[in-house]
């Protein structure tokens, strides 16, 4: 059978990373992905991005035998093989120690549904290679033309500390610490992009700079939905105290304080909608959460960790069972991943936030044509047959390079934090 898969690659790559700050730490000088193609017997490839920490990869390169004479329709034995071959191993909070779980994506315990989403993307796209058809019309059509994107603004420094790094030249955004600078951060992001909304990733300054921020933010941008997310390192008690300073500017609240019952505690004293991408991150969690009552208003959902982009649309079902609203998370990330997202939201009536987007922190591609175009702060859904855009071969080779010699094989925004200061802990709540 021609349509058979026979190959998988995965290809891990590095690209340039701004020295953001978080609640776990600050970001190294390079982020990792990887780049997956999927390959038939007639030569057609799908291709996908995912995480490119040394787990994952270690995963993709196991379950990469269950595609093995795989239809590219065939998800649900895909599914089935790699469930069976890729164990979840330990669990997050094992694996990651005390550090803040900033980015569930990371963590082994969601290795099965990380796999299934790297296959399950560049399947569909091959699928729509063959239909002729775009991967949101085999996702059951498109609900808008454009998805719209916030401006996903960090405190940062204007370097990073390892000077001896000369390939890496200082980025274009200077300092972003002081409420001016921040200002000066969205006003030029949104100059750009043309994003509404702003979400401020908080966490890593005392909080009442981070207030001091928004609130310059909310009068800088009257009427701009704004969302702070502090990634759980505050207490209940601040988190209350930061959502009475902040009355009349949220949107909504993102991942406040730790854990289901810090934010159900939040919650049972402030009306304001909370988010998260920290404590619903899979069914389990899900379910958990409606127990509580649903505490949580608003699922950040990411289809590179639930499993990908049709679990994404049976948890839009699920949110508009439970009341509950549906946004988008993401982390450091080329253009396949922003196209998939783009796809995916289209494809849901129910996502009515604009999603979450480091795209404007990366300043390289992977993808033919270079870095995807926002117009007025949405990307258009594309209407060529699969996913709709190309690997470009000699960027890939490049940003593999990168990977060769960055150095870097594991995310660790607490080590690279100890470098600026080595007393650093990241244990959370830290305020
Ligand atoms: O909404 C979030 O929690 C994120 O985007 C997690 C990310 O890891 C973000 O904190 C980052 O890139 O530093
Ligand atoms: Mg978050």
């Amino acid at each position: 059978m021609t349509l058979a898969i026979r190959h998988v690659r995965v290809t891990p790559i590095a690209f340039r990373d701004p020295p953001l700050l978080n609640a776990a730490g600050i970001h190294e000088p390079w982020a990792l992905r990887s780049i997956i193609e999927i390959e038939t017997a007639c030569g057609r490839v799908g291709i996908n991005e995912t995480y490119g920490d040394l787990p994952m990869l270690d995963a993709l390169a196991k379950a990469a035998p269950a595609l093995q004479g795989l239809s590219p329709w065939d998800l649900n034995t895909m599914e089935d093989r790699v469930a069976a071959l890729v164990s979840p191993a330990k669990t997050g909070s094992e694996f990651l120690g005390e550090q803040i779980s900033l980015a569930p994506g990371t963590h082994v315990s969601k290795n099965v549904a990380k796999v299934i989403s790297a296959f399950e993307v560049a399947m569909l796209d091959l699928q729509g290679q063959l239909a002729g058809a775009p991967i949101v019309d085999l996702l059951g059509g498109a609900a808008r033309d454009a998805v719209p994107f916030s401006a996903y603004l960090f405190f940062k420094h204007a370097e990073h500390i390892d000077k001896t790094r000369t390939e890496y030249l200082p980025d274009p955004w200077g300092e972003g610490i002081t409420p001016e600078q921040m200002v000066a951060q969205a006003r030029r992001m949104i100059d750009q992009y043309g994003f509404k909304s702003i979400k401020l990733k908080a966490g890593a300054l005392p909080p009442e700079q981070e207030v001091a921020a928004m609130l310059a933010l909310a009068q800088a941008f009257p009427g701009a939905p704004l969302r702070i997310d502090p990634n759980a390192n505050w207490t209940v008690a601040t988190s209350l105290k930061v959502v009475e300073q902040l009355r009349g500017v949220l949107e909504y609240y993102e991942d406040p304080a730790p854990g289901l019952d810090g934010m159900a505690a939040v919650a049972r004293e402030s009306d304001v909608p909370l988010a998260t991408n920290m404590v619903v991150t899979d069914y389990k969690e899900f379910a958990d959460n409606v127990r509580l009552g649903c505490p949580v208003r608003i699922v950040l959902s990411d289809h590179h960790y639930w499993g990908g982009l049709r679990t994404t649309q049976q948890l839009a079902c699920l949110c508009q069972t439970f009341d509950m609203g549906l946004s988008m998370h993401s982390n450091s990330h080329l253009g396949i991943s922003l196209t998939a997202m783009t796809h995916l939201a289209a494809s849901v009536p129910h996502l009515a936030y604009a999603c979450d987007t480091h795209y404007p922190w990366q300043d390289d591609e992977v993808v033919q044509g270079g870095r995807l175009k926002f117009e007025d702060g949405s990307l258009r859904v594309p209407r060529t047959p699969g996913l709709g855009v190309q690997i470009d071969p000699e960027a890939l080779a490049r940003l593999h390079d990168n990977y060769q010699h960055c150095g870097i094989r594991n995310r660790d925004d607490l080590g690279q934090m100890r470098k600026y200061d080595p007393t650093f802990t990241g244990k959370q709540p830290r305020y």
